[in-house]
């Protein structure tokens, strides 16, 4: 067997979908969706004046069971307000108490900002079961992502997974949001380099306008294209779409399979470099096989042997 690297879980993260921590029906919706991953929202979607509110309403989420009964496999995250905010002191002590899967910080623009959140978990959280995530979605942010991303090298580390904030990036850029991202794909590309290079997970913005299925299809697409593992989502009907584009088609598994028993023939053993129907293949495309069917049984195992969705 290929040594993995240990850096990156084999997890599919698909389809992560943010649900204000304040709105009771998305709330209630959540068992029924069949998203990777459900961002619990304290930060930009939840506004000032109901910061308490929604803290409370999550503790509930969290406190009554209804986190711990989510269908098997679906990953919940908890983003707080940035420590620098008023609310982010009171959001982390929430969230740590709530022992999600993980927690999603926003707006990180150094390694202190990581290593900030690492410090106050360590005092009490010996486990390292609870995971950070970190939004990259400022210039800074942008221009830092590779030493940011390097904090998952460090002992003890938590990050697990970056995230694209196009929305805000834009924001703070004033680059124009249009079809292709051909102004902000180089800076979502910088992103996705920095997460290989430390062997992270790395999901793609938010689609905002919820009701056109085609253009997210196509921007689904372009993100599997540039190497993102899942897309961040912001409505229900956007979650089939994600887990399609971001799925494994039944061609590409068997193509995976056929490389691992290629490999483990005796006559192979030993080789480097082998012949496969007519391509050449090496032990790189043997770790990716691998990895590739581990995701695949991971997900059959969440869709009832449905590897596409
Ligand atoms: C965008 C919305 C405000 C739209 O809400 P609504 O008008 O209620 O939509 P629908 O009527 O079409 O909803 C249909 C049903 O689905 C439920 N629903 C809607 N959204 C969600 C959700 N996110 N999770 C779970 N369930 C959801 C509705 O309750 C309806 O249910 P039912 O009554 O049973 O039919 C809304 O979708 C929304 O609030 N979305 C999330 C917004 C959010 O979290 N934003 C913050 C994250 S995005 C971001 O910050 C990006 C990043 O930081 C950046 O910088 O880019
Ligand atoms: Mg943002």
């Amino acid at each position: 067997m290929t040594q993995t690297s240990p850096f990156r879980p084999v997890r599919p993260r698909r389809s992560a979908l943010y649900l204000p921590a304040n709105n009771a029906r998305a709330l209630e919706k959540l068992p029924q969706l069949a998203c990777d991953s459900a961002v619990i929202d304290l930060e930009d979607s939840v506004a000032p004046g109901a910061k308490d509110e929604a803290r409370e309403s999550l503790r509930r989420f969290f406190r009554d069971g209804r986190a711990a009964a989510l269908p098997d496999g679906v990953e919940t995250v908890i983003r707080i307000n940035s420590l620098s905010s008023p609310w982010g002191a009171e959001d982390l002590l929430a969230a740590r108490g709530c022992k999600p899967g993980a927690i999603l910080i926003p707006k990180v623009e150094t390694p202190e900002d990581i290593i900030a959140v690492e410090d106050a978990l360590e005092q009490t959280d010996a486990a390292l079961s609870l995971r950070l995530w970190a939004m990259i979605e400022t210039p800074r942010g942008v221009m830092n992502a590779g030493h940011i991303a390097r904090t998952a090298r460090s002992d003890g580390a938590r990050l697990d997974c970056l995230i694209t904030g196009t929305n805000d990036l834009m924001k703070e850029t004033g680059v124009a949001s249009l079809p292709g991202r051909p102004w902000l794909s180089s800076w979502l590309m910088q992103i996705v380099l920095a997460a290989r290079a430390y062997g992270l997970d790395v999901l793609d913005g938010v689609y905002n306008d919820f009701r056109d299925e085609a253009g997210l299809k196509r921007e689904c697409d372009e993100g599997r294209a540039m190497g993102f593992d899942g897309k961040t989502l912001i409505h229900p009907a956007q979650i089939g779409p994600a887990n399609q584009a971001f799925g494994i088609p039944a061609g590409q598994l068997a193509e995976a399979k056929a490389i691992a028993e290629a490999f483990s023939l005796p006559e192979n053993q030993d080789r480097g470099v082998i012949s496969l129907d007519g391509k050449m293949v090496e032990r790189l495309h043997l770790e990716m096989a691998e990895r590739l069917i581990e995701k695949a049984a991971r997900i059959a195992a969440r869709h009832d042997g449905d590897h596409t969705t």
